[in-house]
Formats: C-alpha cells, structure tokens, sequence
C-alpha cells in the first residue's frame, strides 16, 4: 500500500486524510519538512495560500517541497494548493512552489457566486465528478506540456503536468473521492515505476 501525505500546515487537512484511506492508501499528516522521506506523494490541501506560504516559510517547508516534486513523487495540489504549485500569478503576485506551467489568479473563478457546487468531468476519471468550489483560483493560461483534464463554464479546472495534479475545487468536501482514487493510481504508478 502507498502512504500519501497531507501537508497539514493549514486548510481541510482531515477530509483529505479520509478520502486517502478511503481510496486504499495509508495517508500522513505532514508537520515537518523530515517526514516528506517517508512518503511516496503528496497533497497539498485547500485553505488559504498567502497563510499557507507564511507557514511554508516559517517551518522552512520551501526546499524540501520544491525538492520533493522535481524527484518525480506525485503532488496533488486543490485550491489554495494548486495556487501554491503554479509557475506564475497574476497581479504581480510572486509564485511558490513553480512546478506546474501555468498562471494562476487568486480569488476569480465564479466571480458572480464566490462559492458554489457544480458536477464537472475529469479526463480518465469519471464524467460526473462532485466539485465545490471556494473562492476558487482561476487558471489563465496554461503551457503546452499542461494537459488539462477539466473545463467547467469554459474554464479550466484541473490540470495535470506530469508527477503534478491540480484542480481549483475542493473535491475533498463532497462525498465523491474518484479523484483521489485517481491520485492514488499515480502514486502507485510511481512507486512501480
Ligand atoms: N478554497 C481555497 O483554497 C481558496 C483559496 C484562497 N482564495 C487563496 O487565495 O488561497
């Protein structure tokens, strides 16, 4: 069995950690830079970017992420975590993580209705996939090498790169955990080689 992290510095860390045990894989609450070793891919959960990176900073989480993506282990960023993994932001904002080609902008998507629900389909997932949507980032544009995998109301919602999954919705909050399933299949893909 896989152990997939949750790095719970901040946001919905226990939906996560749920759906990741109830997908088939052993799931771990992240808390130090150290325990990113033990684990064979990570998510990087929704809450709230700015906060999230000032706690990146403060337990010195910044390389040993950055580290852990460019080794190849799968990261599965949502909301305020794809934010996190995107290469540009908008509005002079300075990126993070910079692992998916892509710009981003905090706080866009749906601007007429900051929260909503919507089903949406996710390539090779499912056609009906439960998303919630919180002040959801709005991807811009994306590289050649980006493969989206969503489009919700002409816009992209979930991206894939590579060893990088991201979407801009909450999947964790809906009773729907295809998507982590999905993830899981990656982080098994990866330990196989
Ligand atoms: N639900 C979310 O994760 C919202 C993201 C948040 N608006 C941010 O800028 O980080």
């Amino acid at each position: 069995m896989v152990t997939i992290g949750v790095l719970a510095l901040q946001g919905a860390v226990e939906e996560h950690v749920r759906f990741l045990e109830k997908s088939g894989s052993n799931a771990v609450r992240i808390k130090w830079p150290e325990q990113l070793q033990d684990i064979d891919g990570l998510i990087i959960p929704g809450g709230e970017s700015t906060t999230m990176r000032k706690l990146i900073d403060q337990y010195e989480f910044l390389q040993p992420l950055q580290a852990f993506g460019e080794s190849g282990k799968p990261v599965f960023g949502t909301c305020a975590g794809m934010i996190l993994m995107a290469k540009r932001l908008s509005n002079d904002e300075q990126p993070h993580l910079g692992f998916i080609d892509m710009t981003v902008e905090r706080n866009a998507f749906g601007r007429q209705k900051e929260s909503f629900e919507a089903i949406v389909e996710i390539k090779d997932v499912a056609v009906d996939v439960e998303a919630i949507f919180i002040r959801a980032p709005l991807v811009q544009e994306v590289g050649h090498h980006v493969t989206v995998l969503s489009e919700y109301d002409d816009t992209i919602v979930a991206v894939r790169e590579g060893n990088y999954l991201a979407c801009s919705f909450h999947p964790e909050l809906t009773l729907d955990y295809r998507l982590h399933e999905a993830f899981v299949h990656m982080v098994e893909e990866a330990v196989q080689g």
